[in-house]
């Protein structure tokens, strides 16, 4: 059996899909996860959780409150707590996450921003004392922790955050204080009643000289009795479009001691008597943002695999219409204007997903390396993190909401569960650097490395950037993926250099550094997101065409060509700079053929990303494709179906109607 999800009594048409998938699904899921070992142990993990049934939903959760969501995800870590070291390695990073995927999901909660930033924070920010005194008990969850950086007035720009750290040293503290309104920290995810910890942010003052934002370990909450400690004002900040099963919060500090040891000095000191040390690269205390952009990626992916899933079985189960046989309603996936509306963005979630393991590993590189005091690598990191997280974000959004839309009005109702995906997901275009604020720090890179072809100094350009220097040459489109990274290389390169001679005319004709900055910040952008497609692309072609499994790499080849052939369409007013009109026709006749050729394995490509049941949350996308009983049943199940009269109609409708017909 080739894919491996077929099981008797799923609905027909999904097992017919299934039979014709033309690889295994357990060795694509190898790929995509890495590795045998990992994509086993997540089935592992899967099969261990639902052999414990106090870890499933205790009812459908679009039915629940904002309260019950809270409180049922608290539930579920208290339960966690109980089993956690048998279900995973709890060294392993990527099993906690799985794990966490699987029975919590993506609303969040108590624990989101623990894991992948206050742990991560103090583990490349705090030095070895430090470490010792908060990282073991971080780690077994004895304090529950959150990264408290943006206040109410300013998220961007850091330079401007008002919240001030003052170093006393006749007292050895410094006072941590919330000068304004503006200045209270605003959005930080579980800070509001779960965390008792945070990593916060401040701005550091030192007999009157501002030394700019530095972190700091800071204690909220008793830890006996859970209430606010004097001093401090902490709140959550209400609902938000999603992600409300997390309390993103306030916090505000009236002159508040903290010992001078809880400023995190891996690598900026303030010793006991007020001298600063400043660390080996300015934008070193950057890093935990720099770490949770690299997953990005990855993590986006997932959120775009989690509603092609539900996109792509529910087209392969609901039929409407006909095409050659009239006896028979066809599967909505087999019309060309699905394909052409989710298979694309399948490739798009292989392609990121490969990108995101490069980056992880990059980034935990440049932790290796930055602790043996080597910051070289910091700059490259944050421009390709920089222009990767904005690039991804807003292309994973559109492709959920074309899934959303793929599935017709059942894909508008909660049960399909994608209006959620959309919620979250599209929250990354926000956090972690606002996308065009995050696009144009990977311009300035961008204008360096033109700076440095024009000056001769190529030799100095980082890694990926040699495009840039090389001439335009004759793209030959039969030769394969790789003359569509040449017609992306010409477009990126163009597009670069014509940004940046922008930018220097206008700096020419007068124009301060900042004013021609921002009178071409729209080119600038365009630039960084041509490149930053040119990197995905290669790293997806890369990755495939490292594979050996005869049959994986044949589909993936298939997911290659719908790739490069969508993307160069999609860039065409950019690409007819350097393809013609006929040869672009051409791709387009390229592009229906090859989503033809990858329909029979549609539903095999996104089973292979093995997503429960229980971590899709999704009626209408559950793997047993039973939509329309799967339906009626949740439904059935809404509160508002607990009574045929509501008490809202006694109370109103029915007088109104009554009152009419006097
Ligand atoms: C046991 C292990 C368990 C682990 C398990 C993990 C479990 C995980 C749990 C759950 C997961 C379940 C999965 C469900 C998924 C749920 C998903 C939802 C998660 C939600 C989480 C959201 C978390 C969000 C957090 C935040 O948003 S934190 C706040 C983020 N804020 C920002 O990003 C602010 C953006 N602004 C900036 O970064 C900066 O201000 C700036 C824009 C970069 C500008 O900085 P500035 O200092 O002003 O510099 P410039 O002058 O512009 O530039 C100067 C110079 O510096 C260079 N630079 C800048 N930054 C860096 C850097 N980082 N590194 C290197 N260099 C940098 C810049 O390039 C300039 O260089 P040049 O001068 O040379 O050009
Ligand atoms: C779901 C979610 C979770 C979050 N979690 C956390 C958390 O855990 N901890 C935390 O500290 N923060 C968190 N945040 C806050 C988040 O990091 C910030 O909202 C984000 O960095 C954007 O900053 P901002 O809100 O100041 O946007 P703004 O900068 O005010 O953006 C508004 C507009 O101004 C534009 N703009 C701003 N500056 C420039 C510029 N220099 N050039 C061009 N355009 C510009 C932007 O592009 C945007 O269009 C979270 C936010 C969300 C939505």
């Amino acid at each position: 059996m080739l894919n491996k999800s077929i099981m008797d009594g799923d609905n027909p048409d999904l097992t017919e899909e299934r039979m014709k998938g033309a690889f295994d699904t357990d060795k694509m899921a190898a790929v995509i996860y890495g590795s045998e070992k990992f994509a086993i142990r997540r089935r592992e993990i899967t099969e261990s959780i639902s052999r414990i049934p106090q870890l499933a939903d205790s009812k459908p959760f679009s039915f629940m409150t904002r309260e019950e969501k809270i409180s049922e995800s608290c539930r579920k870590l208290s339960v966690l707590s109980e089993h956690w070291n048998q279900l995973i390695d709890t060294n392993n990073e990527e099993e906690a996450l799985h794990l966490y995927r699987e029975v919590l999901g993506l609303e969040g909660h108590a624990f989101s921003l623990h894991e992948t930033m206050f742990i991560p924070s103090l583990v490349a920010q705090a030095n070895d004392e430090q470490q010792e005194k908060w990282l073991g008990r971080a780690k077994r969850r004895e304090i529950i922790g959150c990264y408290a950086q943006t206040e109410m007035g300013h998220g961007t720009n850091l330079r401007a955050l008002e919240t001030t750290a003052t170093y006393y040293p006749s007292t050895q503290e410094f006072i941590l204080h919330t000068p304004t309104e503006t200045a209270l920290k605003w959005w930080p995810g579980a800070l509001g009643k779960s965390s008792n910890y945070a990593v916060v942010v401040a701005d550091l003052v030192i007999r009157d000289t501002h030394y700019g934002a530095h972190p700091f370990m800071v204690q909220l909450r008793d830890e006996k009795t859970h209430n606010p400690l004097p001093g401090i004002t902490v709140g959550d900040i209400g609902p938000k479009m999603a992600f409300n099963g997390a309390d993103n919060g306030f916090l505000g500090f009236n002159q508040y001691k903290l010992p001078r040891d809880h400023m995190l000095m891996r690598h900026s000191r303030v010793e006991e008597n007020g001298t600063y040390t400043k660390p080996p690269h300015a934008k070193i205390g950057y890093s935990s943002m720099v770490k949770v952009r690299s997953r990005m990626a990855m993590d986006q992916g997932l959120f775009m695999v989690s509603a092609l899933v539900i996109a792509v079985r529910y087209s392969a189960v609901r039929r409407q219409g006909f095409l050659d046989d009239k006896s028979r309603e066809v599967k909505v996936l087999d019309y060309q204007t699905q394909q052409h509306r989710l298979f694309p963005s399948i490739a798009r979630a292989y392609a990121f997903i490969f990108c995101g393991f490069e980056t992880i590993q990059l980034y935990d590189q440049l932790l290796i390396d930055v602790k043996n005091g080597d910051t070289s690598g910091m700059s490259d990191l944050h421009a390709l993190t920089s222009g990767l997280k904005s690039v991804v974000t807003h292309q994973t959004g559109e492709g959920i909401e074309q899934a959303r839309m793929a599935c017709g009005g059942h894909g508008y109702s909660m049960a399909s569960y994608i209006s959620e995906i959309y919620g979250v997901a599209i929250g990354g275009c926000t956090y972690e650097g606002e996308n065009m604020v995050m696009l144009l720090q990977l311009a300035r890179y961008l204008v360096k490395s033109v700076e440095l072809v024009k000056t001769g100094k190529s030799k100095e350009l980082g890694p990926m950037m040699n495009y840039l220097a090389e001439p335009d040459t004759q793209i030959d489109l039969t030769s394969g993926p790789e003359a569509y990274v040449k017609v992306f290389q010409h477009a990126a390169r163009r597009q670069v250099w014509k940004a940046t001679d922008k930018f220097h005319q206008l700096m020419e004709s007068g124009q301060s550094r900042d004013i021609a900055w921002n009178n071409s910040a729209v080119e600038l952008t365009r630039a960084s997101r041509l490149h930053t497609r040119l990197y995905i692309m290669e790293t997806f072609i890369r990755r495939v065409s490292s594979i050996s499994d005869v049959s994986i790499k044949k589909v993936l080849i298939d997911l290659v060509n719908v790739h490069v052939n969508y993307e160069v369409l999609d860039i065409g007013t950019y690409a007819l700079e350097h393809v013609s009109s006929t040869q672009l026709d051409s791709i387009r006749s390229q592009l229906y053929s090859s989503l033809d050729t990858l329909r029979p394995n549609a539903v095999s490509l996104i089973d292979s990303f093995q997503i429960s049941d229980m971590q899709l949350r999704s009626v209408l996308g559950r793997r047993d494709g039973h939509v329309y009983t799967n339906l009626f049943e949740w439904a059935k199940a809404s509160p508002l179906n607990q009574t045929h009269v509501l008490p809202s109609v006694n109370q109103y409708l029915k007088p109104m109607m009554d009152k009419a017909k006097l």
